[in-house]
């Protein structure tokens, strides 16, 4: 153990932010649960298998008629999901991919993607090497400076596409902002909130303006690195119409069984989040006092450059760090492959640690002179810092960095 450690303080952790959601964990719990459901008063929502419901006569149906157009293990999780969204309503579909090609689907031939310079890298490519190629035009701008969204908006703008905090950077975009800025132009454009990185306990888009808020449900929202699902909620009853239309048109559904393991994993989700978070600043505080370390970007330190915004629109910040290693790549490279708690792995917000190399892995589609005008260099290590003891975190971090680095310290 690092003897120079003292445990994070839970208590000033949340100070400046904004106060949890009103009955957040009752909700997520409880709303679309109830036993009266089911004939059996099964207290957890059974897995319904079944592809197919039996009718009482042609077209008259107890409320199911075939799994990809309705599910009621499905529904139990889009219900607690809309509900902790704070929406009227959520989808859920086999992947956030999927969730992004549902909604990018309401668009037609000669709309606009207005779309944040930094978003995930599978994001960043299905815009520009898929829907730019059947008809949809698409342009990128950095939100973090509102004027240069207003200048990007066109006529033809029908979507705009916020990622905050951007993976793998860690901008963070003012969604009350940015939201207000797209309406005045164009009520009619839809602002969609990739909300990955946040999960519906730390950050609620819809509450500031945004039409739809979505989800790569494989990370936090899931929580337990063992689902790949996506989720999109809104309040507007004609995109939910849209979206639910999609979601049994395209047939991008997830299985009952994912369906149980994220309604299940979205019970805990507020105790994870806290614990991330706590996790987090100690791992990015000790980062940034290290002389090994060139800079760190985590939301949750005033360094950050919009640590206000997330003070103002978060209620807390996940376990998502981002730092540059001193040196070049073989220091980043040897970090990561001498961290023994840490798994140098793709993917993000499980209970477990995991470290990543953003150029090399999660972020190789993007192409490279985007990726360096971004800052996504050969130095730059991703963190998810997940849910084990505060002091074995930060010793792995110690040790990777002194393999890193032998001499320096
Ligand atoms: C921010 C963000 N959005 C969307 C996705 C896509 O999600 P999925 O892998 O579940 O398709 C990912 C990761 O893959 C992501 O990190
Ligand atoms: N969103 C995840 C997953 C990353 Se990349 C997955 C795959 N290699 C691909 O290119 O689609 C993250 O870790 O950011």
């Amino acid at each position: 153990m690092d003897q120079n450690h003292k445990p994070e303080e839970q208590s000033d952790l949340f100070a400046g932010f904004r106060e949890p959601y009103k009955s957040f964990a009752t909700d997520a719990i409880h709303v679309g649960q109830e036993p009266e459901q089911w004939k059996s008063m099964a207290v957890v929502p059974p897995i319904s298998l079944s592809t197919t419901f039996k009718q009482f006569g042609p077209g008259n149906h107890a409320g199911y008629e075939y799994s990809r157009s309705g599910n009621p293990t499905r529904d139990c999780l889009e219900k607690a999901v809309a509900a902790v969204d704070g929406a009227k309503y959520c989808i859920a579909v086999a992947s956030g991919l999927a969730a992004t090609v549902t909604i990018t689907h309401m668009l037609k031939v000669g709309d606009g993607i207005l779309c944040m310079d930094d978003v995930y890298g599978g994001t960043n490519r299905y815009f520009q090497k898929i829907a730019s190629q059947t008809g949809t035009e698409v342009s990128f701008a950095d939100f973090t400076k509102p004027e240069l969204l207003k200048a990007a908006l066109k006529p033809n703008t029908k979507l705009v596409w916020i990622e905050t905090p951007t993976n793998p950077t860690m901008k963070v975009v003012d969604i009350k902002v940015c939201s207000d800025l797209a309406h005045e132009f164009n009520k009619d454009i839809v602002v969609v909130v990739d909300n990955t990185f946040m999960s519906a306990y730390f950050q609620r888009p819809l509450a500031f303006g945004a039409d739809i808020c979505m989800y790569s449900a494989t990370k936090y929202m899931n929580g337990h690195s063992d689902v790949v699902m996506g989720l999109a909620s809104t309040n507007r009853d004609d995109l939910f119409e849209r979206l639910s239309f999609l979601q049994n048109a395209l047939g991008c559904v997830p299985s009952p069984f994912d369906c149980f393991l994220c309604n299940r994993g979205l019970k805990t989700l507020h105790l994870r989040m806290e614990c991330h978070f706590k996790n987090a600043m100690a791992a990015a505080k000790f980062l940034e006092a290290d002389p090994r370390v060139e800079k760190v970007i985590f939301p949750g330190l005033p360094s950050h450059p919009q640590h206000e915004v997330m003070k103002k629109q978060c209620t807390g910040c996940p376990g998502m760090i981002t730092f540059y290693i001193k040196g070049q790549l073989e220091h980043a490279s040897a970090f990561l492959s001498n961290l023994k708690l840490f798994a140098i792995a793709e993917s993000l917000g499980g209970y477990e640690s995991l470290a990543e190399h953003p150029a090399i892995m999660t972020h190789a589609s993007v192409p490279e002179n985007e990726r360096t005008a971004l800052g996504i260099s050969d130095t730059l290590i991703r963190l998810s810092v997940g849910l084990e003891n505060e002091a074995d975190i930060i010793q792995d971090l110690e040790q990777a960095l002194a393999a890193a680095h032998p001499k320096k310290k």
